[in-house]
């Protein structure tokens, strides 16, 4: 069955066409820096054993230019995957917010769409983008089946205690005002790889997504029971452009004394927050560069992102009751040493040790990073949330 998967985040749009159920990737690609200068593609062939890759840097303002650009590549003559886009069977979109709707993989109706178009204002980064991947996909797959699998379904499994907030319980109950949890896709894939990595199935891990948007989960024995982010993928650690959790009399302080609206809140804390606001840039590689010039503000910004995420370990282990794992994934966990290395630093009371070498190298595939004597292993696996999206798509299509 030929799968096409979108993963449209909030800064680039990640793509693989899969042969299922083998698994067998035929291309996939990466559209980077959307909105910023010198978009990035990156689009790369699978034939035979070898890879073959495209890059190309073009001004891309969003993630429409992203979408169109991504359909050309497919089907462009020399490079071309397919003659045909209906050759394409399924198309799986990861959607960010599920709300209450949706906690399962969905088959993508007119309704389904109207459900993630209510939920924009909650996921104002995300949800336009993954409905925007799918009016284009619908344009351009018009034979394949159109399936959404969501971000919160993860999270599903959260015990009450870590989901509510203490806000009287109409809010709950009433407006569904509680903690959703993000980047389930990828915390799941993760963990998997993980208790596999370890072969422990009861195994407590934390998995540590640090990508534009960045958060974490606890997870005990394959089952999600705290993560970072909240109702919106707002809360918790300090991310490219979104400030993670703050104190909410901010907002108050804005409104009553700085005559900000809503909206201007909104775009505050989620487009001009985060590393961006502590530095100017809210890539990584930026933001290294310029600590590296001197800039103390990057610096600061750095120690900021590695001590909140420090304090996170410390309540998950607490929740977990043990540790056996800390897994980096996503753009700066898999690809950012000196992230690795301050969240690392002074940890020995959680068994956490690292050794520098081996958090220095880069090498394909999972790499444990700690020191032979770290009786926390610190890993760092690349995630496939595009793989996964296909094998919960396949899933879906099985049970129906
Ligand atoms: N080589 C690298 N070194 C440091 N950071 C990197 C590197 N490559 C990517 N990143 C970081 O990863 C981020 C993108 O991560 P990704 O998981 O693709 O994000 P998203 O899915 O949210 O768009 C970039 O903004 C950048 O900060
Ligand atoms: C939910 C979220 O923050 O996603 P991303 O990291 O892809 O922006
Ligand atoms: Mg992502």
């Amino acid at each position: 069955m030929n799968v096409f998967v979108i993963n449209s985040g909030s800064s680039s749009i990640k793509y693989q066409f899969f042969k299922m159920p083998s698994e067998q990737p035929i291309c996939s690609g990466l559209v980077e820096r959307i909105g910023l200068e010198d978009s990035i593609i990156t689009h790369k062939v699978y034939t035979g054993g070898h890879e073959q890759v495209i890059s190309r840097t073009l001004d891309l303002p969003d993630h429409e230019a992203g979408m169109q650009e991504v359909g050309r590549l497919l089907t462009e003559p020399e490079i071309g995957v397919i003659q045909n886009p209906d050759e394409i069977e399924v198309v799986g979109h990861r959607v960010v917010h599920g709300g209450e709707s949706f906690s399962k993989t969905t088959v993508i109706t007119l309704e389904v769409k109207e459900e993630i178009k209510k939920l924009f204002p909650l996921a104002p980064l995300h949800n336009p983008g993954g409905y925007l991947g799918i009016e284009v996909a619908e344009k351009i797959f018009r034979k394949a089946t159109q399936i959404a699998v969501f971000d919160t379904a993860f999270h599903q499994t959260l015990p009450e205690k870590a989901f509510r907030y203490a806000i009287p319980n109409s809010y709950y109950t009433d407006y569904g005002i509680r903690v959703y949890g993000f980047h389930g896709t990828s915390h799941k894939f993760v963990a998997e790889q993980a208790s596999e990595y370890l072969a422990k199935p009861s195994a407590k891990i934390i998995t540590i997504h640090l990508g534009n948007g960045c958060s974490m989960a606890a997870v005990d024995g394959g089952t999600c029971v705290d993560t970072s982010m909240g109702m919106g993928p707002l809360d918790g650690l300090v991310m490219g452009t979104r400030s993670g959790n703050i104190d909410a009399s901010i907002v108050f302080h804005l409104v009553s004394h700085l005559g900000y609206d809503v909206e201007q809140v909104s775009n505050l804390l989620n487009k001009r927050s985060g590393m961006l606001g502590l530095t100017g840039y809210s890539d990584m590689r930026d933001i290294r560069k310029s600590m590296d010039k001197g800039d103390k503000n990057a610096r600061l910004a750095y120690d900021l992102y590695a001590y909140r995420i420090k304090k996170y370990i410390g309540s998950y282990a607490a929740a977990l009751g043990g540790l056996d794992a800390i897994v980096f994934t996503a753009g700066v966990g898999e690809n950012d040493p000196l992230t690795r290395k301050l969240v690392c630093q002074d940890m020995d009371f959680f068994g956490i040790s690292l050794d520098e070498d081996k958090n220095q190298k880069r090498e394909p595939g999972i790499r444990e990073i700690n020191t032979a004597n770290g009786r926390t292993k610190v890993l760092v696996i690349p995630t496939n949330e595009e793989l996964e999206i296909a094998n919960q798509c396949l899933g879906l299509l099985r049970e129906m």
